[in-house]
């Protein structure tokens, strides 16, 4: 009868033991590589502790004898930000019984790192999560990522960006079409008369997710069609992507959970569609004029072309990219331009500054309607919108950290004139969010949202992370970056965007409230509010 108790008891033991051991090994390791190093008894990056460490770490801290005591160093890298760095140095090793981590925020260590590729590759293995549809670009590492990349980098070409400008303005003209339906509400106190739109972030999600459909797929949406037939399969598999992600698709498929339902239609929707685009896509082949110039033609017309059999995407990879790419390129810009129409409503004196940079450099369009500005006439004047982007991205990077690792031997690593050996199978991890607001990096006004700083001397190569560097930046910055001032430039070139105070609300408070927004951040797959904040948009 006691049996299973006994042998419940022996396994709690010996597990007990082994962690311990794994734990002490670790921390020989980390003692033997000369980096500085801090011991916690959780592996902060387990899916397990980025769950429950919100809900613990408060908790932990009432423990006796000081036992919690490590539970802070603990704490999300958002909520931290650069509270380690500052106590440990820019490099030190977090020590668990799971796994060493070396945490970095040095450029010359970052540039370092990344130029030493084959050292330091990317942690493949962290990224089988996402191949819902298979390998890709963003998944792999070694020969078969040189191959993806060679085949994927030249659609992010001019051509697709001329594409990416023309359907962001008109999606951001049908954003404020649809804004101007609603009642202008009066003035208060506090506010002057205007719109008040509820849900920034998810209107910045409908738009972004509708300019990768036309310059990803080439399919345009109209703004106001959020969940028509074609996008559903795309706005449910965004919905339910935690499940799709984890759940291996037969379970989802059997299971008869409502949801898990929806979410393997959606699945499997989005595999049908693509397939459909793609054939279509392969049918029409490629254009002069640019009017095809949406990524999926481009990889499809590369496959058609490419002499080399090894230079073609089966139609299963063109899939597995098409995901890929809305998953990079979609949260990502929403979420910066959420986090920069806010802090543009907070800081109203940058707001004023960027209005008249905008003005200026919009003189030569005065008159043209958004939708018809040339992309070399505003794009390639447009100074202050990309320090905004700048600024915000240094502030809220929406991609927050890159992780790189050792692999099978231990690697060199110089930092502070001295010499380190990172163990095998290290991850090293570049905190973009402590980085980045380093004042000893950024001066001390480091915490402050000023674009203007962008204006004057340019980071270091290796501060400014938000991107990445080297061989495996990102592929899409200059996608997101026309993106993001077309639609920056539209609302402000019309509106200006202030905080809505509630009745009997000051600013200060409304402040406060987007503060809190802020706070409420967290990393998911991409660093984005989980709080709203209603924006009143008063036309100028
Ligand atoms: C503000 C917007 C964006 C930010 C902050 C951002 C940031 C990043 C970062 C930091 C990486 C490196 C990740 C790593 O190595 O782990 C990355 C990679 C990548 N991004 Fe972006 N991204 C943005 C927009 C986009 C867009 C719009 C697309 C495509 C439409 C895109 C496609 C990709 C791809 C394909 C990679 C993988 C590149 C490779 O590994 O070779 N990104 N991005």
């Amino acid at each position: 009868m006691h049996v299973p108790l006994v042998a419940l008891a022996l396994g709690a033991v010996f597990w007990t033991l082994s962690t311990y051991r794994a734990f002490q090994r670790n921390r020989q390791l980390a003692i033997a590589s000369g980096l500085p190093f801090i011991c916690l008894p959780v592996d902060t990056f387990s899916p397990f502790w980025q769950v429950a460490g919100p809900v613990l770490v408060p908790l932990l801290r009432f423990l006796p004898f000081g036992l919690g005591a490590w539970a802070d160093d603990a704490r999300a890298a958002w909520v931290l930000k650069h509270e380690l760095h500052s106590k440990y140095g820019r490099v030190f090793i977090v020590v668990c019984p799971w796994q060493n981590v070396v945490h970095v925020a040095d450029p010359d260590v970052v540039v370092d790192v990344v130029t030493r590729r084959t050292e330091f590759p990317k942690p493949a293995h962290f990224y089988k999560i996402v191949e819902v549809y298979g390998r890709s670009v963003v998944t792999t590492d070694g020969a078969d990522w040189v191959r993806y990349r060679k085949i994927t980098g030249p659609p992010f070409s001019e051509k697709n960006n001329h594409l990416v400008w023309r359907s962001t303005l008109e999606q951001t003209s049908q954003f404020l079409e649809a804004l101007k339906m609603t009642p202008i509400v009066p003035a208060t106190a506090s506010n002057r008369p205007g719109r008040v739109l509820p849900q920034l972030q998810r209107d910045m999600k409908t738009i972004a997710l509708h300019i990768i459909a036309e310059a990803g797929f080439g399919v345009a949406l109209p703004f106001a069609a959020a969940d028509l037939e074609n996008t559903a399969s795309i706005h449910t598999l965004l919905r339910f992507l935690i499940p799709v992600m984890v759940i291996p698709k037969p379970l989802l498929r059997a299971i008869p959970i409502p949801a898990w339902r929806s979410a393997y239609t959606a699945y499997a929707e989005f595999q049908k569609y693509t397939a459909l685009l793609t054939s279509r896509a392969k049918e029409d082949g490629m254009d002069n004029d640019g009017s095809r110039a949406n990524l999926l033609h481009a990889l499809v017309a590369n496959a058609e072309v490419a002499g080399e059999k090894s230079e073609r995407l089966s139609d299963a990879e063109v899939l597995a990219h098409l995901f890929v790419f809305i998953l990079a390129g979609h949260e990502t810009t929403a979420n910066a331009l959420s986090y920069a129409i806010l802090n543009l409503a907070i800081h109203s004196d940058v707001q004023e500054w960027f209005i008249q940079r905008l003005d200026d450099e919009l003189s030569s369009n005065r008159g043209i309607e958004p939708r018809d500005w040339g992309y070399d006439s505003v794009f390639g004047q447009a100074q202050a919108a990309l320090c905004i982007m700048n600024e915000t991205l240094r502030l809220f990077p929406t991609v927050a950290g890159v992780p790189k690792w050792t692999d099978s031997s231990s690697v060199a690593l110089a930092w502070n004139e001295r010499k380190f050996l990172v163990p095998p199978k290290t991850p090293v991890v570049f905190n973009t969010i402590a980085m980045h607001r380093d004042p000893t990096l950024w001066g001390p006004d480091a915490a402050e949202f000023k674009p203007q700083r962008w204006l004057k001397d340019q980071p270091r190569k290796g501060q400014f992370m938000a991107f990445s560097e080297g061989a495996r930046a990102c592929l899409g910055k200059k996608f997101a970056q026309v993106e993001f001032v077309a639609v920056l430039a539209t609302i402000f070139s019309r509106f200006r965007a202030e905080l809505e105070c509630a009745p009997g609300q000051t600013m200060d408070d409304a402040k406060k409230k987007a503060m809190a927004a802020f706070d409420s951040s967290v990393v998911l797959a991409t660093l984005g509010m989980t709080k709203q904040v209603p924006v009143r948009f008063v036309p100028r």
